[in-house]
């Protein structure tokens, strides 16, 4: 890996402001999934060392919260100014241990950044208030202080945003966090927390710990010095990661699955909707939990819909992500290769027709082909499972009623999409959706300045905006005699 800062490369975890192997000596091999070669290894660690960071980090708390909101904001604006000279790559390290296509890994780094950039100036918003008192000689004052040491897990598909819209609204609030990335892209995260290093913030404010999933999430999770765990990731862990919080009553944020309809009516732009569905679908080669996961479109136009998405799907290029002009990379390992192939013959054995790709790519790593599946129908698993790969399932549907009634009947209720120019309809429409984000002929949703979030089991909390920091924070209230 040829990088013009070389040191962005670490092969240790940052606790209490030292690099450090894992006690045991353990470490974890890392491969590139476009071609199974070994990017490195990174620290086994477990419970041992996972308890070491959050002592330190409870350590480094007490005077980080003595820190103004000013003073960390900058130093969060000095984090985002290297990461952003940095961008490249922390690209680069990105596509190779991820294997999203260097454009996508490009825009993800800038996206990470925005996070850090925001909430650098959010810290310095979060009010008190005072409230006029009940009794004579009173004084009634609320404040808001930081929760303290806090946990982030944190999932393969963006190794860079979903660290920073943690562990940004985290450090604006005057909190410290101890951050577990996935095994599959510690890289990632490594080369961030170094730069936080080179940017100034204190030892023992940010610490990464790589390694055994369960130990260290337990830790995280059960240890009464951590008061708040964000996680993204499957809704199966994040119930588990909840539950286990639970004895210690810690503040939980929860980013997990989703399965979101993408909804086309006869009256919509049908080229504007190929093409958000196109973006939707396969960014990070379908690897989002707000990807479209099943397409929902009005009879009028279905078969227009299909003549024009079937063009486009085959226009994707399948390949390396270091390649210019690849726009879709590798899923994640095998084990998602062979997901895909089961949810393909399941369609085919239910009356789909595979009319774009439904095969394992021809290339050395693991690659599935950008697919399309017409004539799709509910009692297909791609119905009602996160398909998290390259698989486009189109659903008809009749009329307004009927399309609520596909959209709704999912556990999940993250992100949906409408594409319609019909105005009462959008207002009527996104009133009954129960999805925490609403696309209206708009396909990518997330950003920095907008919560992020949603409902049933997509989790809890909102992620970014000015709603982002509040759990981060505690509201005191003070009764006054005066
Ligand atoms: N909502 C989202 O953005 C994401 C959703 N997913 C969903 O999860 C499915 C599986 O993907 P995975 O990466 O395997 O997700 P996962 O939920 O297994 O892993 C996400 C993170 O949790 C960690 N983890 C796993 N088991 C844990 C445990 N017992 N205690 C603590 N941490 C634990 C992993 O190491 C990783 O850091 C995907 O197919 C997709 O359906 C996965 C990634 C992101
Ligand atoms: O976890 C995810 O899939 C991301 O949150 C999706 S997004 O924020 O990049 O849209």
């Amino acid at each position: 890996m040829q990088l013009k800062n070389p040191d962005l490369l670490r092969h240790q975890c940052l606790i209490n402001g030292q690099w450090l192997s894992a006690t045991e000596g353990g470490v974890i091999e890392v491969t590139n999934p476009a071609n199974g070669e070994l990017v490195g290894v990174v620290p086994k660690m477990g419970k041992a060392e996972t308890a070491v960071a959050i002592e330190g980090a409870n350590v480094a708390f007490q005077a980080w919260r003595e820190y103004t909101a000013k003073e960390r904001g900058t130093l969060l604006r000095k984090w985002f100014d290297l990461i952003m000279a940095n961008q490249a790559d922390l690209a680069l390290i990105m596509t190779i241990e991820q294997g999203k296509p260097l454009a996508e890994s490009m825009g993800e780094i800038a996206f990470a950044a925005a996070y850090v950039d925001w909430f650098a100036e959010e810290g310095k918003r979060v009010y008190g208030d005072l409230i006029p008192a009940t009794q004579r000689n009173r004084q009634l004052v609320v404040m808001k202080e930081p929760v303290g040491v806090c946990a982030a897990v944190t999932p393969w598909n963006f190794p860079a945003a979903m660290i920073t819209r943690k562990a940004a609204p985290a450090l604006a609030a005057g909190c410290t966090i101890v951050i577990k990335p996935a095994s599959q892209t510690p890289f990632s995260a490594l080369a961030l927390c170094y730069l936080a290093e080179q940017a100034g913030i204190p030892a023992g404010v940010i610490n990464v710990v790589t390694g055994d999933s369960g130990a260290i999430g337990t830790e995280l999770s059960t240890n009464p010095t951590v008061r708040k765990l964000s996680f993204t990731g499957s809704t199966s862990v994040g119930i588990k990661l909840m539950e286990q919080s639970a004895s210690t009553v810690k503040k939980v944020t929860m980013e997990l699955g989703g399965n979101a309809p993408f909804i086309v009516f006869n009256d919509a732009d049908l080229d504007a909707a190929v093409e958000g569905a196109i973006v939707s679908k396969f960014r990070n080669s379908g690897q989002t939990c707000v990807c479209a996961n099943r397409i929902l479109v009005q009879e009028g136009v279905y078969e227009e819909f299909i003549k024009r998405f079937t063009i486009a799907v085959n226009a994707l290029k399948l390949g390396n992500g270091m390649e210019p002009g690849v726009t879709s990379g590798p899923v994640i390992d095998a084990k998602a290769v062979k997901f895909m192939t089961a949810l393909v013959d399941d369609a085919k054995a239910k009356g789909g027709k595979i009319v774009a790709g439904g095969k394992v790519g021809d290339l050395p790593g693991t690659f599935f082909e950008p697919t399309l599946v017409a004539y799709a129908s509910e009692d297909m698993r791609v119905a009602k499972e996160e398909i998290f790969g390259p698989i486009a399932p189109v659903f008809a549907f009749k009329d307004e009623a009927d399309a609520i009634r596909l959209a709704n009947d999912t556990e999940y209720g993250l992100a949906c999409y409408l594409y319609t120019n019909d105005n009462k309809r959008i207002w009527k429409m996104s009133s009954k959706l129960e999805y925490g984000m609403v696309g209206i002929n708009v396909s990518l949703v997330a950003t920095e300045v907008a919560p992020f979030g949603g409902m049933k089991a997509s989790g809890v909390g909102r992620e970014g905006s000015k709603y982002g920091i509040d759990d981060y924070l505690e509201i005191k209230y003070l009764c006054i005699e005066t």
